[in-house]
This record gives C-alpha cells, sequence and structure tokens, in this order.
C-alpha cells in the first residue's frame, strides 16, 4: 500500500515525518519549493527534519499515483480541494485528517469526500494528537474509521507505526462528529480560564459539552462509545487542558480580551457557527455551542454568556 498525505500544513507534514519511519511517503504541498531544499517545514512544524523516506512535490499527478491518500487541509477548504482534484482523487482510499463540520451543508469531512468523490473509499483519522507530538515520536493513540471494515483493517495496519497506534471503527459519523464538537467546546474552556472563572469552571463545560456532544451525536444516530472514545471524550480532554491547542488559545484570548491571529486555523470557530445552525434547524438543545457561536459572531460578551449558561433551568444530569 502506497501513502501520499496532501496538504502540508503542521499536521499534515507530522504524518508524513511518522509514517515515513515505516516507509517511503509522498509529501504533497501547493509550494514545495523550500521544503524540499531545507528537508523541513519552516513555516508550519520547524525544528522537525524530514527523514530520507520522505519525499516532498508539489506535482498533485504524482502524489497521487499512490492507493492511499491522507488529505490534511482544514475542513472548510475540503470540497474545493476535492473538485478541484476530482479526476486524479476518484478511486482511491481517501483518509480524510482534518476536524471540522462544513459550513455550507451542515457535514463532516467523511461525507463531503463521499458526495464530492463518489468513487473513492473514504475514511477518517482523528483523535487526540498535537502535530509536534507526532513528529517527535511521542506515543499516539488515534482513532481510524471507515465504514469498509476490510479496507480500514489495512489502512489500520499501514497508517499504524511504533508510536502512533490506531484503533479502528466503522462508525464514520461518530468520529468525525467526535473531532468536531470537541473544538467548539475547547474554545469556550478556553474562554473560561482565559477569563478567569477557574479550573471548576472548565471541569462543568468540559462535561456538559461532552453531554452536547453526545446528544448531537444521537440525534445523527452515531455510536455513542464512539463518541466515549479517543475521537470523542480522548481528544476532548487534550484539547480543553492544552494551551497547544489553537482552539483552546482562541478561546483565552477571548477570554482575556487580547488579539489573536486571524491566519491561525481554528477549527472550531466555524464548526461552531454549523453546528449552532443544525441545533436551530433540529431543534436541539446545545447552550455552549450556542454561546460560542454568539462569542465569535460578537453577539455576546463572556459575562453575559456565562449569565445565560447558569441562568438555564435546573435539571436532572
Ligand atoms: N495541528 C495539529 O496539531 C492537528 C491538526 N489537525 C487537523 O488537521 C487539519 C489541518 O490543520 P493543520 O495542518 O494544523 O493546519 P495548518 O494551518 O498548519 O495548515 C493548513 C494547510 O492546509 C493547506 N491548504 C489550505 N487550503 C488548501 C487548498 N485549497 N488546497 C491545498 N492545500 C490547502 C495550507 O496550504 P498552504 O500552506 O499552501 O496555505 C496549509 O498547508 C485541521 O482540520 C486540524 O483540525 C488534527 C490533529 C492535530
Ligand atoms: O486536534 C488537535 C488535537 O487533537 C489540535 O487542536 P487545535 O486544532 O486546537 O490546535
Amino acid at each position: 500500500m502506497s501513502v501520499a498525505v496532501l496538504g502540508a500544513g503542521a499536521f499534515g507534514t507530522a504524518l508524513a515525518i511518522s509514517l515515513s519511519r515505516n516507509g517511503p511517503v509522498t509529501l504533497w504541498a501547493r509550494d514545495a519549493g523550500d521544503m524540499a531544499k531545507q528537508r523541513e517545514n519552516t513555516a508550519r512544524l520547524a525544528g522537525c527534519p524530514f527523514p530520507d523516506a520522505l519525499f516532498v512535490t508539489d506535482d498533485l499527478a504524482y502524489a497521487t499515483t499512490a492507493d492511499t491518500l491522507l488529505i490534511a487541509v482544514p475542513t472548510q477548504k475540503l470540497r474545493g480541494f476535492l473538485n478541484a482534484n476530482a479526476t486524479a482523487l476518484a478511486g482511491k482510499s481517501l483518509v480524510a485528517c482534518c476536524k471540522g463540520i462544513e459550513i455550507s451543508t451542515g457535514t463532516g469531512p467523511v461525507s463531503v469526500i463521499a458526495d464530492v468523490i463518489p468513487t473513492a473509499v473514504p475514511a477518517i483519522l482523528t483523535g487526540p494528537s498535537f502535530a509536534r507530538d507526532i513528529a517527535r515520536g511521542l506515543p499516539t493513540a488515534l482513532t481510524l474509521a471507515c465504514t469498509d471494515d476490510e479496507i480500514g483493517k489495512h489502512l489500520q495496519q499501514r497508517l499504524s507505526t511504533a508510536n502512533l497506534r490506531l484503533y479502528r471503527t466503522t462508525d464514520t459519523s461518530g468520529a468525525e462528529l467526535g473531532g468536531a464538537l470537541k473544538n467548539v467546546i475547547a474554545i469556550a474552556c478556553g474562554t473560561a480560564m482565559g477569563a478567569g472563572l477557574g479550573e471548576s469552571a472548565r471541569a462543568a463545560l468540559m462535561t456538559r459539552g461532552f453531554a452536547e456532544m453526545q446528544r448531537l451525536a444521537a440525534h445523527l444516530r452515531a455510536d455513542p462509545q464512539t463518541l466515549a472514545g479517543l475521537s470523542g471524550f480522548g481528544d476532548l480532554t487534550l484539547t480543553c487542558t492544552s494551551q497547544q491547542s489553537r482552539n483552546y488559545s482562541l478561546g483565552m484570548s477571548m477570554g482575556q480580551g487580547t488579539p489573536f491571529d486571524p491566519s491561525t486555523t481554528v477549527e472550531g470557530a466555524a464548526t461552531a457557527q454549523a453546528v449552532h445552525q443544525l441545533a436551530q434547524d433540529n431543534a436541539l438543545d446545545l447552550p455552549i455551542t450556542a454561546a460560542v457561536a454568539g462569542l465569535l459572531e460578537n453577539r455576546l460578551d463572556v459575562a453575559t454568556a456565562m449569565r445565560g449558561l447558569l441562568a438555564r433551568p435546573l435539571k436532572e444530569e
């Protein structure tokens, strides 16, 4: 099974570095010039040199000769990328390596792939992992979800390494929901911490945020067990507690009232909007998501958002 990673941001680069410890891997970037010369992605993942088995290219036709393609572009860019390269991607195993819900359709990366490239076998690789940890070869466990269990088994074998351990599921819906929604809750947690509301408030937001994740997953018929696994609870834990997370950091900035670099990839911002819309369309009660969407759209300030959450009617857990 030959492997290429399409998209050389922090995560795509880290995966390519990690997988090239198993054998040759191609990393495709829109502009590969500097990376090919320096053997390092100084812009997105500085300090992580490329192993010899990693080949960088900006020739998509060459990269897509591999039979398994990992796609690591941000969720809101995925459809455009697939449409632009549909012929080259037809019939391949396409593993989404992004976390989010598309604003225009309210669906996740696996559904977007199935929609644009119906001949492909879509899968998703998701779970608790920072790009830098993967690139450094630190121990990491992720979820590989593919509705075709046989292909899922092949992908699990090929994409696991000595330090990157993949667990398999056929529940693509649960896996993509967990990875998308935890980012929204991480923004909420970062906001609370930035505003000085304390670690008890963060624990409450994580737990009630997880209840929102389960509620939406149940509505969309995802398996609750998937939400309790690496791609849901696992990634929620990591992202809501680490300043390495960009979603958490955006929240911290909002809580502190300090500026945040708008060019940073923060998947939870668009996803909060998409999920808030889904909740309204389906009469689902997702108050933390609604508060995050309100903060991001400047309809709410932190104090009002917190007051709103605390003033909700008392209920059973
Ligand atoms: N960073 C991390 O620790 C982790 C990230 N992820 C997920 O990985 C996904 C990507 O994030 P990450 O790598 O960190 O983001 P980065 O901001 O580091 O990089 C985004 C990359 O996407 C590329 N890109 C954007 N639009 C297109 C397009 N239309 N066609 C081709 N390439 C495009 C950019 O290319 P260019 O450089 O040319 O602009 C850039 O290389 C996100 O969904 C994120 O949630 C998951 C786990 C960990
Ligand atoms: O998904 C991640 C960790 O699993 C990375 O989180 P951020 O996108 O918030 O940096």
